[in-house]
Protein backbone atom coordinates (compact mmCIF):
# COMPACT_ATOMS: atom_id res chain seq x y z
CA UNK A 1 0.00 0.00 0.00
CA UNK A 2 2.52 2.29 1.19
CA UNK A 3 4.71 1.45 -1.72
CA UNK A 4 1.76 2.23 -4.18
CA UNK A 5 1.64 5.57 -2.44
CA UNK A 6 5.48 6.17 -2.99
CA UNK A 7 5.36 5.63 -6.63
CA UNK A 8 1.37 6.98 -7.53
CA UNK A 9 3.84 10.69 -5.66
CA UNK A 10 6.88 9.86 -7.90
CA UNK A 11 5.00 9.87 -10.95
CA UNK A 12 3.19 12.88 -10.29
CA UNK A 13 5.84 14.80 -9.29
CA UNK A 14 7.92 13.69 -12.41
CA UNK A 15 4.28 14.87 -14.57
CA UNK A 16 5.25 18.39 -12.58
CA UNK A 17 8.45 18.81 -13.31
CA UNK A 18 8.22 18.37 -16.76
CA UNK A 19 5.76 20.96 -16.63
CA UNK A 20 7.84 23.44 -15.30
CA UNK A 21 5.71 25.12 -13.38
CA UNK A 22 7.44 28.58 -13.08
CA UNK A 23 7.37 28.66 -17.09
CA UNK A 24 2.93 27.87 -17.60
CA UNK A 25 1.71 31.32 -16.76
CA UNK A 26 3.52 32.79 -19.41
CA UNK A 27 1.68 31.30 -22.07
CA UNK A 28 -1.52 31.61 -20.60
CA UNK A 29 -0.65 35.64 -20.30
CA UNK A 30 0.10 35.32 -23.95
CA UNK A 31 -2.99 33.99 -24.99
CA UNK A 32 -4.74 36.26 -22.80
CA UNK A 33 -2.82 39.14 -24.09
CA UNK A 34 -3.60 38.33 -27.60
CA UNK A 35 -7.42 38.04 -26.76
CA UNK A 36 -7.49 41.29 -25.04
CA UNK A 37 -6.03 42.89 -27.83
CA UNK A 38 -8.04 41.59 -30.18
CA UNK A 39 -11.63 42.65 -28.40
CA UNK A 40 -13.41 45.41 -29.08
CA UNK A 41 -14.30 45.40 -25.16
CA UNK A 42 -13.41 43.46 -22.12
CA UNK A 43 -12.03 40.08 -23.15
CA UNK A 44 -13.57 37.43 -24.88
CA UNK A 45 -13.16 33.75 -23.74
CA UNK A 46 -10.42 34.67 -21.12
CA UNK A 47 -9.93 31.64 -20.16
CA UNK A 48 -10.04 29.43 -23.44
CA UNK A 49 -7.50 31.76 -25.00
CA UNK A 50 -5.32 31.15 -21.72
CA UNK A 51 -6.07 27.81 -21.27
CA UNK A 52 -5.59 26.64 -25.33
CA UNK A 53 -2.17 28.37 -25.09
CA UNK A 54 -1.00 26.73 -21.71
CA UNK A 55 -2.03 23.31 -22.36
CA UNK A 56 -0.03 24.13 -26.11
CA UNK A 57 3.08 24.90 -24.24
CA UNK A 58 2.48 22.12 -22.05
CA UNK A 59 2.22 19.49 -25.19
CA UNK A 60 5.51 21.30 -26.65
CA UNK A 61 7.20 20.06 -23.11
CA UNK A 62 5.95 16.67 -23.23
CA UNK A 63 7.22 16.09 -26.72
CA UNK A 64 10.29 18.24 -26.13
CA UNK A 65 11.35 15.75 -23.52
CA UNK A 66 10.45 13.15 -25.28
CA UNK A 67 12.38 14.06 -28.07
CA UNK A 68 15.26 15.03 -25.85
CA UNK A 69 15.20 12.04 -23.71
CA UNK A 70 18.74 10.46 -25.44
CA UNK A 71 20.47 13.85 -24.88
CA UNK A 72 19.35 14.30 -21.28
CA UNK A 73 20.46 10.66 -20.83
CA UNK A 74 24.08 12.57 -20.99
CA UNK A 75 23.74 15.95 -19.82
CA UNK A 76 20.30 15.74 -17.51
CA UNK A 77 20.22 12.68 -16.32
CA UNK A 78 18.23 13.55 -12.92
CA UNK A 79 15.22 14.56 -15.32
CA UNK A 80 12.24 12.68 -15.32
CA UNK A 81 12.49 10.22 -18.47
CA UNK A 82 15.79 9.68 -18.34
CA UNK A 83 16.12 9.02 -14.61
CA UNK A 84 12.83 6.63 -15.14
CA UNK A 85 10.43 8.34 -12.89
CA UNK A 86 8.37 8.85 -16.09
CA UNK A 87 8.30 6.20 -19.10
CA UNK A 88 9.08 7.82 -22.59
CA UNK A 89 5.44 6.79 -23.45
CA UNK A 90 3.30 8.43 -20.62
CA UNK A 91 5.76 11.42 -21.47
CA UNK A 92 4.43 10.65 -24.97
CA UNK A 93 0.88 10.19 -24.18
CA UNK A 94 1.17 13.39 -22.13
CA UNK A 95 1.89 15.35 -25.01
CA UNK A 96 -0.65 14.34 -27.46
CA UNK A 97 -3.37 14.49 -24.61
CA UNK A 98 -2.30 17.96 -24.19
CA UNK A 99 -2.01 18.81 -27.67
CA UNK A 100 -5.65 16.98 -27.90
CA UNK A 101 -7.04 19.29 -25.57
CA UNK A 102 -5.89 22.79 -26.45
CA UNK A 103 -6.78 21.95 -30.22
CA UNK A 104 -10.21 21.23 -28.76
CA UNK A 105 -10.69 24.55 -26.87
CA UNK A 106 -9.22 26.52 -30.31
CA UNK A 107 -11.67 25.02 -32.50
CA UNK A 108 -14.79 25.12 -30.21
CA UNK A 109 -14.27 29.20 -30.34
CA UNK A 110 -12.83 29.43 -33.94
CA UNK A 111 -12.84 26.67 -36.24
CA UNK A 112 -10.73 29.32 -39.00
CA UNK A 113 -7.82 28.91 -35.93
CA UNK A 114 -6.86 25.16 -37.15
CA UNK A 115 -4.32 25.66 -39.90
CA UNK A 116 -2.72 28.06 -37.63
CA UNK A 117 -2.85 25.21 -34.49
CA UNK A 118 -1.66 22.85 -36.78
CA UNK A 119 1.04 25.07 -37.95
CA UNK A 120 2.09 25.61 -34.02
CA UNK A 121 2.42 22.00 -33.56
CA UNK A 122 4.14 21.42 -36.49
CA UNK A 123 6.70 23.99 -35.19
CA UNK A 124 6.56 22.53 -31.69
CA UNK A 125 7.69 19.26 -33.25
CA UNK A 126 10.21 20.50 -35.74
CA UNK A 127 11.59 22.90 -32.64
CA UNK A 128 12.55 19.64 -30.56
CA UNK A 129 13.15 17.39 -33.46
CA UNK A 130 14.99 19.20 -35.83
CA UNK A 131 15.88 22.74 -35.59
CA UNK A 132 17.08 22.74 -31.74
CA UNK A 133 20.22 21.10 -32.79
CA UNK A 134 20.85 23.15 -35.56
CA UNK A 135 21.72 26.58 -33.85
CA UNK A 136 19.80 29.87 -34.75
CA UNK A 137 16.76 27.87 -36.52
CA UNK A 138 15.82 26.49 -33.29
CA UNK A 139 16.14 29.30 -31.83
CA UNK A 140 14.07 31.16 -34.31
CA UNK A 141 11.44 28.51 -34.64
CA UNK A 142 11.21 28.76 -30.51
CA UNK A 143 10.10 32.45 -30.84
CA UNK A 144 7.91 31.94 -33.74
CA UNK A 145 5.81 29.62 -31.21
CA UNK A 146 5.55 32.67 -28.88
CA UNK A 147 4.26 35.09 -31.66
CA UNK A 148 1.50 31.98 -32.97
CA UNK A 149 0.46 32.07 -29.34
CA UNK A 150 -0.72 35.37 -29.60
CA UNK A 151 -2.31 34.85 -32.52
CA UNK A 152 -4.65 32.62 -31.63
CA UNK A 153 -5.15 33.94 -28.66
CA UNK A 154 -6.76 36.83 -30.57
CA UNK A 155 -8.39 34.53 -33.16
CA UNK A 156 -9.74 33.02 -29.96
CA UNK A 157 -11.27 36.36 -29.34
CA UNK A 158 -12.22 37.82 -32.99
CA UNK A 159 -12.37 35.87 -36.56
CA UNK A 160 -9.40 37.44 -37.75
CA UNK A 161 -6.31 38.91 -35.62
CA UNK A 162 -5.88 43.43 -35.91
CA UNK A 163 -3.17 44.58 -37.71
CA UNK A 164 -1.97 46.60 -35.19
CA UNK A 165 -1.27 42.84 -33.29
CA UNK A 166 1.61 42.49 -35.87
CA UNK A 167 4.22 44.71 -34.48
CA UNK A 168 3.53 43.03 -31.23
CA UNK A 169 3.97 39.44 -32.67
CA UNK A 170 6.98 40.08 -34.08
CA UNK A 171 8.46 41.76 -30.83
CA UNK A 172 7.87 38.54 -29.32
CA UNK A 173 9.00 36.28 -31.90
CA UNK A 174 12.63 38.45 -31.63
CA UNK A 175 12.36 38.29 -27.72
CA UNK A 176 11.67 34.73 -27.69
CA UNK A 177 14.29 34.16 -29.83
CA UNK A 178 16.64 36.09 -27.31
CA UNK A 179 15.91 34.01 -24.46
CA UNK A 180 15.89 31.05 -25.87
CA UNK A 181 19.25 31.77 -27.29
CA UNK A 182 20.33 32.57 -23.85
CA UNK A 183 19.14 29.07 -22.47
CA UNK A 184 21.48 27.67 -25.06
CA UNK A 185 24.73 29.51 -23.26
CA UNK A 186 23.46 27.37 -20.03
CA UNK A 187 23.83 24.43 -22.08
CA UNK A 188 26.83 24.35 -24.11
CA UNK A 189 28.56 21.43 -22.72
CA UNK A 190 25.56 18.95 -22.76
CA UNK A 191 24.60 20.18 -26.23
CA UNK A 192 28.30 19.88 -26.99
CA UNK A 193 28.51 16.48 -25.49
CA UNK A 194 25.14 15.66 -27.27
CA UNK A 195 26.71 16.43 -31.03
CA UNK A 196 23.99 20.05 -30.72
CA UNK A 197 25.25 22.62 -33.39
CA UNK A 198 23.94 25.62 -30.41
CA UNK A 199 25.14 29.29 -31.67
CA UNK A 200 27.36 29.56 -28.41
CA UNK A 201 28.77 25.64 -29.38
CA UNK A 202 29.61 27.14 -33.33
CA UNK A 203 30.67 30.74 -32.32
CA UNK A 204 31.32 31.14 -28.60
CA UNK A 205 29.10 32.39 -25.84
CA UNK A 206 30.32 36.14 -26.52
CA UNK A 207 28.95 36.38 -29.80
CA UNK A 208 25.82 34.40 -28.79
CA UNK A 209 24.89 36.99 -25.62
CA UNK A 210 25.93 39.54 -28.27
CA UNK A 211 23.22 38.62 -30.86
CA UNK A 212 20.66 37.93 -28.03
CA UNK A 213 21.24 40.97 -26.59
CA UNK A 214 20.29 42.33 -30.52
CA UNK A 215 17.28 40.70 -30.87
CA UNK A 216 16.34 41.82 -27.02
CA UNK A 217 16.85 45.07 -27.80
CA UNK A 218 14.54 44.68 -31.42
CA UNK A 219 12.40 42.95 -29.42
CA UNK A 220 11.90 45.54 -26.81
CA UNK A 221 11.65 48.05 -29.73
CA UNK A 222 9.06 46.41 -31.80
CA UNK A 223 6.36 45.90 -29.00
CA UNK A 224 7.13 49.82 -27.82
CA UNK A 225 6.15 50.72 -31.17
CA UNK A 226 3.17 49.13 -30.96
CA UNK A 227 1.69 50.93 -27.98
CA UNK A 228 1.02 53.42 -30.92
CA UNK A 229 -2.13 51.23 -31.80
CA UNK A 230 -2.65 49.97 -28.24
CA UNK A 231 -6.73 49.62 -27.96
CA UNK A 232 -6.51 51.40 -24.60
CA UNK A 233 -3.60 52.14 -22.52
CA UNK A 234 -0.64 53.34 -24.54
CA UNK A 235 1.46 54.71 -21.26
CA UNK A 236 0.40 51.65 -19.15
CA UNK A 237 2.39 49.12 -21.70
CA UNK A 238 5.28 51.37 -22.42
CA UNK A 239 5.70 51.90 -18.27
CA UNK A 240 5.44 48.18 -18.20
CA UNK A 241 7.91 47.35 -21.00
CA UNK A 242 10.67 49.84 -19.16
CA UNK A 243 10.06 47.46 -16.19
CA UNK A 244 10.58 44.43 -18.30
CA UNK A 245 13.97 46.37 -20.00
CA UNK A 246 15.50 46.96 -16.26
CA UNK A 247 14.56 43.19 -15.79
CA UNK A 248 16.86 42.30 -19.20
CA UNK A 249 19.18 44.54 -18.41
CA UNK A 250 19.62 42.72 -15.02
CA UNK A 251 19.74 39.34 -16.71
CA UNK A 252 22.37 40.92 -19.86
CA UNK A 253 24.72 42.80 -17.89
CA UNK A 254 26.38 40.02 -16.03
CA UNK A 255 26.93 37.92 -18.87
CA UNK A 256 27.91 41.14 -20.97
CA UNK A 257 30.48 41.36 -18.29
CA UNK A 258 32.03 37.56 -18.04
CA UNK A 259 34.78 36.87 -19.87
CA UNK A 260 34.92 34.18 -22.82
CA UNK A 261 33.77 31.66 -20.51
CA UNK A 262 30.33 31.80 -18.88
CA UNK A 263 29.42 28.66 -16.34
CA UNK A 264 26.58 27.32 -16.44
CA UNK A 265 25.65 28.74 -12.86
CA UNK A 266 25.73 32.29 -14.15
CA UNK A 267 24.17 31.59 -17.69
CA UNK A 268 21.00 30.03 -15.40
CA UNK A 269 20.57 32.97 -12.81
CA UNK A 270 20.29 35.11 -16.44
CA UNK A 271 17.58 32.87 -18.10
CA UNK A 272 15.92 32.73 -14.50
CA UNK A 273 15.51 36.35 -14.72
CA UNK A 274 14.43 36.06 -18.37
CA UNK A 275 11.77 33.63 -17.39
CA UNK A 276 10.48 36.29 -14.85
CA UNK A 277 11.27 39.26 -17.36
CA UNK A 278 8.35 37.46 -20.08
CA UNK A 279 6.02 37.60 -17.81
CA UNK A 280 6.24 41.31 -17.42
CA UNK A 281 6.39 41.86 -21.06
CA UNK A 282 3.14 40.06 -21.81
CA UNK A 283 1.79 41.94 -18.94
CA UNK A 284 2.75 45.14 -20.58
CA UNK A 285 0.83 44.10 -24.07
CA UNK A 286 -2.66 43.48 -21.50
CA UNK A 287 -1.33 46.99 -20.50
CA UNK A 288 -1.94 48.30 -24.04
CA UNK A 289 -5.59 46.29 -24.37
CA UNK A 290 -7.08 46.71 -21.03
CA UNK A 291 -5.08 48.87 -18.84
CA UNK A 292 -2.10 49.11 -16.50
CA UNK A 293 -4.54 48.47 -13.10
CA UNK A 294 -5.50 45.32 -14.65
CA UNK A 295 -2.38 43.43 -16.17
CA UNK A 296 -0.97 44.57 -12.62
CA UNK A 297 -3.40 42.82 -10.79
CA UNK A 298 -2.74 39.35 -13.39
CA UNK A 299 0.60 39.95 -12.89
CA UNK A 300 1.91 39.91 -9.77
CA UNK A 301 0.17 36.46 -8.48
CA UNK A 302 1.61 35.02 -11.73
CA UNK A 303 5.03 36.61 -11.04
CA UNK A 304 5.29 35.34 -7.94
CA UNK A 305 4.12 32.02 -8.36
CA UNK A 306 6.95 31.82 -11.04
CA UNK A 307 9.52 32.91 -8.69
CA UNK A 308 9.08 30.61 -5.78
CA UNK A 309 8.40 27.67 -8.43
CA UNK A 310 11.74 28.30 -9.99
CA UNK A 311 13.39 29.41 -6.48
CA UNK A 312 12.24 25.31 -5.75
CA UNK A 313 12.61 23.39 -8.58
CA UNK A 314 14.76 25.03 -11.42
CA UNK A 315 18.59 24.38 -10.60
CA UNK A 316 17.79 20.63 -9.61
CA UNK A 317 15.68 20.45 -12.75
CA UNK A 318 18.92 21.90 -14.84
CA UNK A 319 21.89 20.63 -12.96
CA UNK A 320 22.34 16.68 -11.75
CA UNK A 321 23.12 16.72 -8.14
CA UNK A 322 26.39 16.92 -7.52
CA UNK A 323 27.99 13.22 -6.15
CA UNK A 324 27.43 12.89 -2.77
CA UNK A 325 30.83 12.66 -0.44
CA UNK A 326 32.41 9.34 0.49
CA UNK A 327 32.39 10.01 4.27
CA UNK A 328 33.33 6.92 6.69
CA UNK A 329 34.09 5.18 3.45
CA UNK A 330 37.63 3.30 3.41
CA UNK A 331 38.56 4.34 -0.37
CA UNK A 332 40.63 1.25 -0.50
CA UNK A 333 37.75 -1.16 0.33
C1 LIG B 1 -1.89 27.12 -28.91
C2 LIG B 1 -0.49 26.71 -29.05
C3 LIG B 1 -0.21 25.45 -29.77
C4 LIG B 1 0.47 27.49 -28.52
C5 LIG B 1 1.92 27.21 -28.58
C6 LIG B 1 2.52 27.78 -27.34
C7 LIG B 1 4.04 27.76 -27.34
C8 LIG B 1 4.73 29.09 -27.36
C9 LIG B 1 4.69 26.59 -27.26
C10 LIG B 1 6.17 26.44 -27.12
C11 LIG B 1 6.44 25.22 -26.28
C12 LIG B 1 7.87 24.94 -26.07
C13 LIG B 1 8.53 24.06 -27.04
C14 LIG B 1 8.49 25.43 -25.01
C15 LIG B 1 9.89 25.04 -24.67
O1 LIG B 1 10.73 26.08 -24.65
P1 LIG B 1 12.17 25.85 -24.03
O2 LIG B 1 12.03 25.43 -22.61
O3 LIG B 1 12.99 24.99 -24.91
O4 LIG B 1 12.79 27.24 -24.15
P2 LIG B 1 12.63 28.65 -23.49
O5 LIG B 1 13.73 28.73 -22.53
O6 LIG B 1 12.79 29.55 -24.66
O7 LIG B 1 11.26 28.79 -22.88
Amino acid sequence: MAGRWTRGRTTVLAHVQTWRPYTTSYPALLGLAGAAWAADAGVRRPAVAAGAAALGWLSGHYLGDWFDRGLDAIAKPQRPIPSGRLSADAALVGGVLCATASAVLVVAANWAVLPLFLIAMAGIVGYSRVFKKRGLSGNVSRGALTALAVVIGAMIARPAPPWSLLPVAAGLLLHDTASNLVGTVRDVDGDREGGYRSVPVRHGVRRAVRLALSLYAGGLALVASAAGWAPRDAAGQVALLVVAAGCGAAAFVPLLRSGPVIDARSALRAHEVLVAERLVLAAAVLAGARGVVTATVVLLPVLLFSLVTQKLMRAGHEFPPAPAPLFGKDPSA
